[in-house]
Parts: structure tokens; C-alpha cells; sequence
């Protein structure tokens, strides 16, 4: 049988000389899936809401990916963006009717992050723009004086896991059997966070402040798991990291071979016209 196939959302970005947009996705996302998740990377451009309808039935699992960018406010009826707050609504326009569709679908879902937001945007939920504004909260943004790869595999904060939820059922035996009890370490690189639960998630992590660090959707019909943090940069070093890839890869692997015994399973609308091919 044919290794399956991971969507992977893409961020609009400027590149070379001109600033030309590109569709992007961090390599940390493709190695990620070539690796625990034991599929075929599909870079998906952020190309517009026709994509769900095409893409959907020939993809066995969703990675929503992490950016600098942001969802825009307009998509949780939030006040607009301080100025200078990165945006990118070719993504939001990609996204948040894919991520509809999939989680209708049944397709496996991973969500990280920027991801993360976008389920909770998706649906019906709102976001903090800047935690590290509120009281009493936490920063849990990049540093921005420190190099690449240290911050990004760095632990910043606890996490504290519903021992009956979906994600402490995927961690590795024994993963709360140490002095922390029921906590994970994460590294943490985001400024926004949820605000509003979307009524259709569940919360299954928190940070020390109360931010919100993992969710699940507590009626679909596959695995759909968001995390807030960055898994994808530390699992080759940290094995509850490894464990959320590879659970995804088990599901996204169910899900293939369902979709092979019956070709079209999947299905979630009605195609769309495409977009006419940029100049
Ligand atoms: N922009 C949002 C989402 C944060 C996020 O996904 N960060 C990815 C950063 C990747 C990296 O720096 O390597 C927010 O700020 O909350």
C-alpha cells in the first residue's frame, strides 16, 4: 500500500529580491512527517477556501502548522491587530474552511500553535492578542536576543495534562509518574492564546498562568488534537514529543487504509471553482 499523505498548511511569504510571495512551510514540518508520522509531506498553498473540497478526499491527515504570522481579529469579531502584527489572509482564507471540512470529514487532525488558534477561530472561539499584556499572565513569547535552535527546543513552562484526556492517553507510559505528577515541559514561541474556547473543544492542558496549551474536539468523528507549543522541533530528543507524532501517524494511517478499502471516503463538499492562477 501507498505511504499516506499529510496535508501540510502553508504561510504566504515574501522571498528574494522582489519580495515575491511564496507558499511556505517550515522543513521541521516535513521532516516531522517523514519521520514519526510515517507519511508523504503535501505542502498545501494557501491558495483559498476551493482547496477543501479537492484536497480532503486524497489526504489521510491534517498538520496545521505554527507561524509568526496571525489569524486575523475580523475571523473572532476581535479589535484589529496593534500595527506591525504579522497577518497573513490568504492562510486564514486556506485554513479555516479546510480545517471545517476536515474535522467534519473525520480526517486526523494536528493542530500546533498558530494551528491550535485556527481550530479554536475555526470553530467559533476567540483569542487573546497578547498574553503577556494580562495580568497575572505568563510571557510565553520567542525571545527575541536569543540564537535559533536553543530557543526553539528550549522547555520554557510546565504543562499541566487532564490525565483523562486524549493527549495523556498518547503520552508514553509513565509519563507522570516522576515529581511533577500530572506535567509536561514545553517550549513555548507564541504571543496570542485562547480566549474563548470554541464550544465544540475541549481544553486538556494549562499552562502555570491558565493559558489554554492543548485541546481536543470533543465530538469528532477522528483524532483532532491542537497543542500550543512546538513538538515538531524537539522529538528526536524528547519522547512525549515523539509520542503525539506518532500517535497522529497511527490514526492518519487508520485513516488511509480505510480510505483505500473505500475510495471517496472522506468526501466533505462540494467542489469549488478554483482560482485563477496568480499573474
Ligand atoms: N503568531 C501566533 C502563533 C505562534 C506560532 O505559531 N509561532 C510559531 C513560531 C515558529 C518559530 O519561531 O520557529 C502567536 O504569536 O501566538
Amino acid at each position: 500500500m501507498p505511504r499516506p499523505l499529510v496535508g501540510i498548511s502553508c504561510c504566504v511569504k515574501g522571498f528574494g529580491p522582489f519580495n515575491t510571495p511564496n507558499h511556505a512551510a517550515s522543513d521541521s514540518y516535513v521532516r516531522v512527517v517523514l519521520g514519526p508520522v510515517g507519511a508523504v509531506p503535501v505542502l498545501l498553498p494557501a491558495a483559498g477556501a476551493c482547496l477543501a473540497a479537492e484536497l480532503l478526499p486524497r489526504l489521510d491527515g491534517l498538520l496545521l502548522t505554527g507561524s509568526r504570522s496571525n489569524v486575523c481579529p475580523r475571523h473572532y469579531g476581535g479589535p484589529p491587530h496593534a500595527a506591525g502584527t504579522p497577518e497573513d489572509h490568504a492562510r486564514d482564507a486556506t485554513t479555516l474552511p479546510l480545517i471545517r471540512a476536515a474535522i467534519a470529514a473525520g480526517l486526523p487532525v494536528l493542530a500546533i500553535c498558530r494551528g491550535m488558534q485556527e481550530l479554536n477561530v475555526a470553530l467559533g472561539g476567540t483569542l487573546d492578542q497578547r498574553i503577556q499584556d494580562l495580568p497575572g499572565r505568563l510571557d510565553h513569547a520567542t525571545p527575541a536576543d536569543q540564537p535559533h535552535a536553543p530557543v526553539r527546543t528550549a522547555k520554557a513552562h510546565l504543562v499541566r495534562v487532564d490525565r483523562a484526556g486524549l493527549l495523556a492517553s498518547l503520552l508514553p507510559p509513565g509519563w507522570d509518574a516522576g515529581p511533577r505528577g500530572a506535567a509536561i515541559a514545553v517550549n513555548s514561541l507564541h504571543n496570542q492564546g485562547v480566549a474563548r474556547l470554541a464550544a465544540r473543544l475541549i481544553a486538556e492542558a494549562w499552562a502555570p498562568d491558565g493559558t489554554i496549551e492543548a485541546v481536543r474536539v470533543a465530538d469528532a468523528p477522528g483524532f483532532a488534537l491542537g497543542v500550543q507549543w512546538h513538538p515538531e522541533y524537539d522529538w528526536e530528543q524528547d519522547s512525549n514529543s515523539r509520542a503525539i507524532f506518532e500517535a497522529f501517524g497511527r490514526a492518519v494511517a487508520a485513516w488511509a487504509a480505510r480510505r483505500t478499502a473505500a475510495p471517496g471516503a472522506g468526501r466533505a463538499a462540494e467542489a469549488q471553482p478554483l482560482p485563477q492562477a496568480a499573474e
